[in-house]
């Protein structure tokens, strides 16, 4: 008879951790590799759980799979790793149901691993453990509930044994990707889960909770193994606390709420599970619950923006923004100085770059919110995803709207290893694409795990274009990615030659999303051949460095050449895009507000005419 014949009449136990448990006797390493060079530690644990009184134990294989072991170098003692660990189970088991145990791989982001690799990886120790003799199989730790889909699919169709789904929930009752969880359970249990249910990150009382929102299921039972509580960090060390009065009561909730299985995970000890043991084990499963209803939060309101947002104006108008980078050393008042310049020019919104070339300067948010108050200026603010993980991420967009700046540009960032702070961390949780999403999801009033903001943002969302590369329309396939992810409008790199104008024209003028295209005046020779030689991507005409060149070293010269040339590529620029993004070089606003003000000239010019 197997465990699914028990849980029909009654509360089966499980045991609680292995790898906390290995970690708290001091071992700090690959857990499943103690399965061969280990393995008396393994099946103590095993039999401490038994003694307890578990009647299902799990294998020591949770991260056994070629991704996991890979870390370790050990992915090719996949094979041996899975084996031990089922034998090792059994041999200590008695009469408790042995669970070959499968973990999910990836944890909020998406892109750590494709599902691709995921799948083979999952498939590999799938097979080697369906080769020894199990009761069930076991698939826990699924953050990801597409992962966990997929997955299941996959041993669905490969075996008859029972099999236990256990998601981790982002939040008390929501999957990460906001799904509810009674939702996430109920599609688990429709692909062929014999049991779904929760396990890991959160302790009992939010356990608890969020069952109180999932009804008994009729085509699979459900199961619970929550943490024994948030861990703390002790002397560099994670250290769980322990109650295992806390879990006698826990479990009869547990059983009340209509689990079947109830085991536990991170944290948890023999000790808790006699605790949950003495407490259900055997009783009679509870076969009708109330079912909490979760309220709506109430509809968000929408920010008024007072001001058109700057993809329209470049649908409809001669639209001019201007890069102006915050300064690197605490000197506001000159950066103050050139962007009243700039605003006296006639610019419709400042742009401030976030750490451009990965070098610190004065936060653009700090620069955008001054301005706003000061002279009533409107920035643009770059977000790199290199700064700021996904929480820092979340709480620098709430930071932006509180303060009104809702125009943003949402980009990757240039490496750390290419500014002043080599060694400094590039976070890269989010790629530009997750950024955008991530912006659009806010002005749903949504989180990214969909949990309700209080208000919708009124974010527009501007995306990178680089157009200087080898094959633009590579570039542009990037382009019709950002649009699907929300992208309002582009703006691009620095062009600089009419005849790349003219392409980037031809290869874009089906997108409806309006492009502000790049120019940047040239400030001297040895910059432009900087330019040149040295950015990736940027090639100059030789007549634009031989005109550069012949300016020599007059630095009134020089500048006056830079102008004339950007002049004649805002000549082409204005003839096939609206939006033109200029770039001021060195806090130079005296070059940008001139051009702006050339700009401004040949619009008057052409309503005259
Ligand atoms: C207007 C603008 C403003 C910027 N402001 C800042 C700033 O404030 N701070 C800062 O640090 N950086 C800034 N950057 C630089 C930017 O973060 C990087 O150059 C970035 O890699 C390009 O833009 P993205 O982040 O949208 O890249 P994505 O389009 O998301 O590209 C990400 C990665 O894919 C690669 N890639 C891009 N296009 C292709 C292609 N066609 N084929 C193959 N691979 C490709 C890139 O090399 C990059 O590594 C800015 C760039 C632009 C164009
Ligand atoms: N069940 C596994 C263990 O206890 C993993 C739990 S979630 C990280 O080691
Ligand atoms: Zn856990």
């Amino acid at each position: 008879m197997g465990f699914l014949e028990d849980i029909k009449s009654k509360t089966l136990i499980a045991d609680g951790a292995m790898g906390t448990l290995l970690y708290s006797y001091g071992i700090d390493r690959c857990f499943e590799e103690l399965n061969i060079s280990k393995p008396e530690e393994v099946r103590r644990v095993h039999e401490a759980y038994v003694q307890a009184g578990a009647d299902i134990i799990q294998t020591n294989t949770y991260g056994a799979n070629f991704i996991k072991l890979s870390r370790y170098g050990l992915e090719d003692e996949t094979k041996q790793i899975n084996e031990k660990a089922v034998r090792l189970a059994r041999s200590a088991a008695g009469s408790a149901y042995v669970l070959g145990t499968l973990g999910g791989i990836r944890t909020f982001n998406k892109n750590s691993y494709s599902l691709e690799d995921i799948k083979r990886s999952f498939r590999e120790q799938l097979y080697l453990l369906l080769n020894e003799q199990l009761d069930g199989l076991l698939l826990e730790t699924y953050y990801d509930l597409e992962e966990a889909r997929e997955v299941l699919k996959i041993a669905r169709k490969e075996t008859e044994l029972p099999i236990i789904l256990n998601v981790s929930m982002h939040e008390e009752g929501v999957l990460q990707d906001g799904t509810p969880l009674a939702d996430g359970l109920k599609q688990l249990a429709s692909l062929g889960a014999d049991v779904v249910g929760i396990n890991c990150r959160l302790g009992p009382y939010h356990m608890i909770r969020a069952l109180e929102e999932v009804p008994l299921l009729e085509d699979a039972y459900l199961s619970v193994y929550p943490n024994s509580s948030l861990p703390s960090l002790v002397e560099g060390r994670l250290v769980y606390e322990t109650d295992d009065e806390y879990f006698r009561e826990s479990a009869e909730e547990f059983r009340n709420q209509g689990a079947r299985i109830i085991g536990g995970c991170c944290g948890t000890t023999p000790n808790h599970i006699r605790a949950m043991a003495e407490a259900v084990k055997g009783l009679p499963p509870v076969t009708e619950k109330h079912v909490k209803i979760r309220k709506k939060a109430a509809l968000a309101v929408q920010n008024e923006r007072t001001e058109p947002v700057l993809d329209d104006l470049a649908k409809q108008k001669r639209s001019i923004i201007v890069e102006l980078d915050p300064p690197k050393q605490l000197n506001f008042e000159k950066f103050l100085h050139a962007a009243k310049e700039l605003q006296s020019a006639g610019i419709d919104a400042l742009t401030l770059a976030d750490n451009s070339l990965a070098t610190p300067r004065i936060s653009n948010v700090a620069c955008g919110a001054l301005l706003k108050q000061r002279l009533d200026m409107r920035s643009l603010i770059h977000i790199t995803c290199r700064d700021r993980n996904l929480i820092g991420l979340q709480s620098h967009l709430m930071g932006l709207d509180t303060l009104g700046l809702s125009d943003v540009l949402a980009i990757t960032g240039d490496p750390s290893k290419i500014g002043d702070f080599p060694g400094a961390t590039s976070v890269y949780d989010l790629t530009s694409f997750d950024l955008i999403s991530l912006i659009k999801q806010f002005n749903e009033g949504l989180s990214y795990s969909g949990k309700p903001l209080g208000k919708k943002t009124n974010f527009s969302v501007a995306a990178a274009f680089n157009p200087n590369v080898r094959h633009i329309d590579k570039a542009v396939k990037r382009l019709e990615k950002k649009i699907a992810c929300g992208a309002d409008y582009f703006i691009s790199q620095p062009v600089y030659s009419e005849e790349q104008l003219i392409k980037i024209h031809e290869e874009t003028k089906h997108l409806e999303t309006p492009i502000y295209i790049g120019v940047m005046p040239l400030t001297s020779s040895r910059n432009a051949e900087f330019i040149h030689n040295e950015i990736p991507g940027i090639k100059l005409s030789d007549s634009i460095r031989e005109k550069m060149a012949l300016a020599g070293n007059d630095k009134q010269k020089q500048a006056e050449e830079g102008l004339a040339i950007a002049r004649s590529l805002l000549d082409a620029a204005c003839d096939l895009f609206n939006g033109i993004y200029l770039i001021t070089p060195f806090l130079r606003s005296d070059l940008t507000a001139e051009l702006t003000a050339y700009i401004h000239q040949k619009e008057k010019e052409k309503t005259n005419v």
